[in-house]
């Protein structure tokens, strides 16, 4: 039996990849129509490996909202605070395009925009397409994109069209009016406010009319559903298979954030939201169906940088008000670190396909010995596809499942900085504390280096830390790593864990 190395399933024309993420490395991006790969190849949020390389930045220019969903409040503000809906300053158009080329030029890895709120995007539309219209004429290198609730979408089709915009979000809750009713207090519609279980049935009217209209313009949809325990969990299913059915590309299943300060319906009504387990089980459970999006990170709607980093700080208007970009000199050196990320890119490729490992010589010794269990791993990187990241400075982990047939992303948990670079760190031991009960369930972490406090910590808490493929690409290392488990006899049901390695 050979362990190959993949980061999800073969896509099909309209319909996606078929399975656990889209995006894929390359072996699985081979088997997409060109003109989709193209499409997706350098999109962080379209494409699992893309989000390794490649930037993407938010910007704030739609402050109004059409509908309201109980689990949204946009007043709430903390520049501490990444989820959506949250940003530090509303921009005008134009002040929009002077941020976005200062950060294309700054970071030429940056290679869309997207307009993601804090309010809808539709709901705004002179604002949205008049930066959609500039960006389109003075950044043509930069891909646009639009995430909105769908109410106004089926008007505005044609406009989205006429500035070549090929990826387009829809957050789709629901199909049917009974469970949006509980979602959805109002909507603003023909000039009303629209209640109960009517609001929800124009909504979802709106939202199937414009995926329908988008996919049959050659539109990548991409689906966003919140997935909220006890309201919509079981539905979603029926979701991502009426989507999919209808042409969406990708189904981003996202954990409801409900906190009692966001002032949200929900947060201040205890509403929960789901563990990781509920999330990857439902995730699994509509990937039957449709390709699935694991790697979102609930940006703000201002973010900038890679997926998981904002560097939003850097670019605010008063330090960007005297910068004169000449942007066909950037573009051009936009291109050369673009040509060389894919060089990279293609050359981690080529490692991968000769280091894909073979456990049969384990199966093989003894015959009768079952299916090898599946290992969680958790992996600390700032990108590039590489084990590149202190355990101490890691803001998140992206956690990854090696079993005898693949090795699959499978999600990414947020952790609590407990050490910038000072021994001393005040807290620090509370923090580690939380950061090892945020990687439960996963056996192994590797990271480029780690402290002797948090090995001993990790170790007592049945998790093995490593440090020995510092930057080695992801997948060849779990893999690896996988592999030394099966030959230590770790990967039976009872065999014990990986702790026993690294002690
Ligand atoms: C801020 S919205 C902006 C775009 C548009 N208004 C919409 O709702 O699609 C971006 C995404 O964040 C999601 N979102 C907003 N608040 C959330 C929360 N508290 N928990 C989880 N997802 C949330 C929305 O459902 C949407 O998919
Ligand atoms: S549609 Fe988007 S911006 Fe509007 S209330 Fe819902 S999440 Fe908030
Ligand atoms: S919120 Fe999700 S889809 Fe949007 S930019 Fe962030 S990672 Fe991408």
């Amino acid at each position: 039996m050979e362990l190959k190395v993949i980061s999800d399933a073969a896509g099909t024309p309209g319909g996606g990849c078929a399975s656990s993420g889209c995006g894929a490395g390359g072996e699985k991006l081979a088997h997409l129509p060109e003109a989709i790969r193209a499409k997706i190849n350098n999109h962080p949020c379209f494409s699992e490996d893309a989000h390794h390389h490649y930037a993407r930045m938010h910007v704030a220019v739609a402050p109004a909202c059409n509908i309201q969903c109980h689990y949204c409040n946009r007043k709430y503000d903390c520049s501490n605070e990444s989820r959506p809906g949250v940003v530090s300053e509303v921009l005008t158009p134009d002040q929009a395009v002077k941020k976005v080329i200062a950060v294309a030029a700054a970071i030429p890895q940056m290679t869309v925009l997207g307009i993601a709120g804090p309010g809808d995007p539709l709901a705004n539309p002179q604002r949205t397409l008049e930066t959609f219209r500039q960006l389109s004429e003075k950044a043509p290198d930069i891909k646009l994109c639009v995430s909105t609730n769908g109410l106004a979408l089926p008007g505005l089709v044609d406009e989205i069209c006429k500035h070549n915009i090929e990826h387009v979000t829809i957050t789709i809750n629901c199909v049917d009016p009974d469970v949006g009713a509980k979602i959805y207090p109002w909507i603003f519609w023909n000039n009303r406010r629209v209640t109960g279980r009517k609001a929800a049935e124009i909504l979802i009217e709106q939202q199937q009319k414009g995926l329908e209209m988008l996919v049959a313009r050659g539109v990548l949809v991409k689906v966003n559903s919140v997935l909220i325990p006890g309201v919509n969990a079981e539905h979603l299913k029926e979701v991502s298979r009426v989507v999919k059915a209808k042409g969406a590309f990708l189904h981003n299943v996202m954990p409801l954030i409900a906190e009692p300060e966001h002032g949200t319906f929900y947060g201040l009504m205890g509403q929960r939201g789901p563990t990781n387990d509920e999330l990857t089980a439902l995730q699994d459970a509509c990937a039957g169906d449709m390709a699935m999006m694991r790697h979102c990170r609930q940006c703000r709607a201002d973010a900038v940088g890679m997926l998981g980093e904002d560097r939003g700080e850097e670019f605010t208007l008063d330090k960007i008000a005297e910068q004169d970009v000449d942007y066909a000199a950037a573009m051009a050196r936009r291109a050369e670190v673009h040509a060389a990320i894919e060089a990279s890119r293609a050359a981690q490729r080529n490692a991968s396909s000769e280091t894909f490992v073979s456990i049969a010589s384990l199966t093989r010794r003894r015959p009768a010995r079952p299916e090898p269990r599946p290992v969680l791993m958790a992996v600390a990187t700032t990108g590039g596809g590489v084990i590149n990241q202190h355990f101490g400075h890691a803001r998140e982990f992206l956690v990854y499942e090696a079993s005898a047939n693949d090795v699959r992303f499978v999600g990414h948990r947020k952790v609590d900085l407990y050490c910038s670079g000072d021994d001393t760190c005040g807290d620090g031991e509370s923090v580690l504390a939380k950061t090892i009960r945020l990687l439960d369930g996963c056996e192994v972490v590797l990271c480029s280096r780690i402290g002797y406090e948090p090995w001993g910590q990790l170790e007592s808490a049945g998790i093995a830390p490593n440090g020995e493929h510092a930057m080695e690409p992801i997948e060849d290392a779990i893999a690896a790593v996988y592999r030394e488990m099966g030959e230590a006899g770790l990967l039976e049901r009872s065999g014990g864990t990986a702790q026993r390695m690294s002690a």
